[in-house]
């Protein structure tokens, strides 16, 4: 018998929803799979518990994270209407990111089939994306200040931070993982010639990997002229390495080519184990779906899906995508917003439904 340990956090707005129906389908997985069980200890860090204390988490919160001796981490949004989105998301989310060295933010955007894309033309162009986004630093770095506060001769300073050993180690996963995943090219997303700094450090950086790389095919695409890409030809994207904000916003536009901000989800990775990687949908806390079982439980489920993957459970995962796909496919149940009628909860029976049908019986391991 194998004990996966997770530290959840519902957290705020539709997180819990998507966070129980993550953990309706673990159940399954674990009924099904008798060598293996998912050791859920639940954290209530969020915007509640900052209303009741002051803080998104304890003072010694990445200590106790880090005692806990978690196999993986999973979360539900973080952000509320009644506290400043900067406040809670340093509060909780950023801080792991960083203090957990996760500097891989692993998206993939592809239009499954049963999902109808926006794009008029989908059939033609298909959608199979992946997004590595810079995860620790870059624009989110977390430097700057304000001066003369109030003043007409205020200034605010955010300071974009670009450190050699951090560009090189994501991009270098970037090339690791395209060539493990078969994917014939890796694009490098920059706005050097309006950033003379960082981002023609980026592309320099960017240069001495891919050479590591000789067989990898390679191109360049500046960030705006990336976006009408992604819109016009996504089928020449296949993957691509972005810096924090270009990656954050990209992803977004990804999720919305590939059918709703309902489905797409993350790994924030810390790809040498070090610590525990979180596994999150990309979405927010989508207030206007608060409470009413409507949100689609897809993002985060698929992001489970991603956690399986890289925790080894190979076989999971695989039964777990083919669930999530045949679910799409058939379109029998669809959250509103992919154009159906049916609740969170329709969604994921059905997803535990299909679980049923991909999973070989039982077997002890
Ligand atoms: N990873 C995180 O914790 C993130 C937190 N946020 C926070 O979330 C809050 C809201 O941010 P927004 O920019 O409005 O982004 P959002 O992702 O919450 O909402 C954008 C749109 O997507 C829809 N949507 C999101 N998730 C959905 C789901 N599961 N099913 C169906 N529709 C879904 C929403 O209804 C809305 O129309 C803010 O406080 C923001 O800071 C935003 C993005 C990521
Ligand atoms: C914070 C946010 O929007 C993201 O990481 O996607
Ligand atoms: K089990
Ligand atoms: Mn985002």
């Amino acid at each position: 018998m194998k004990t996966i340990h997770l530290a959840v956090f519902p957290a705020d707005g539709i997180g819990p929803e998507v966070i129980a129906a993550s953990r309706q389908v673990l159940r399954k997985l674990e009924q099904l799979h008798a060598g293996v069980r998912f050791e859920c200890r639940e954290f209530d860090w969020s915007s509640a518990y900052y209303h009741q204390t002051g803080a998104m988490m304890p003072p010694d919160g990445l200590q106790q994270l880090e005692a806990g001796g978690f196999d993986a981490i999973l979360m539900g949004p973080v952000g509320s209407p009644t506290i400043p989105d900067h406040i809670t998301l340093w509060g909780l989310l950023l801080a792991i990111r960083q203090g957990f060295d996760q500097y891989v933010n692993l998206r993939p955007m592809r239009l499954l089939p049963g999902v109808a894309s926006p794009l008029r033309n989908a059939a033609q162009h298909p959608i199979n994306m992946v997004c590595v986004r810079e995860n620790s630093e870059g624009e989110y770095a977390g430097v700057g200040g304000r001066v003369h506060q109030g003043k007409a001769r205020e200034v605010a300073l955010q300071t974009t931070v670009f450190t050699r050993s951090i560009t090189e180690r994501v991009m270098r996963f970037a090339f690791d993982y395209a060539q493990q995943h078969g994917h014939q090219l890796v694009t490098n997303v920059t706005k050097s010639n309006s950033m003379q700094y960082n981002m023609v450090f980026w592309d320099e950086v960017f240069e001495q990997v891919a050479a590591q790389y000789p067989a990898q095919a390679t191109d360049q695409q500046l960030v705006d002229s990336m976006t009408a890409r992604m819109v016009s030809q996504p089928e020449t994207v296949e993957l691509f390495v972005a810096s924090n904000l270009f990656g954050d916003i990209l992803s977004d536009l990804g999720a919305a080519l590939t059918g709703s901000m309902g489905l797409a989800p993350s790994a924030n990775l810390n790809p040498e184990r070090q610590y525990p990687s979180l596994f999150q949908a990309i979405h927010g806390s989508a207030f206007s779906l608060v409470g009413k079982n409507v949100a689609n439980p897809i993002a985060s489920i698929w992001s489970v899906q991603l956690m399986l993957a890289f925790l080894g459970e190979t076989e999971l995962a695989a039964q777990l995508m083919v669930a999530i796909e045949t679910v799409l496919r058939e379109q029998r149940v669809r959250t509103p917003d992919l154009g159906g009628r049916n609740s969170t909860t329709d969604m994921t029976e059905a997803v535990c439904q299909a679980l049923e049908a991909a999973s070989a019986p039982a077997r002890p391991r």
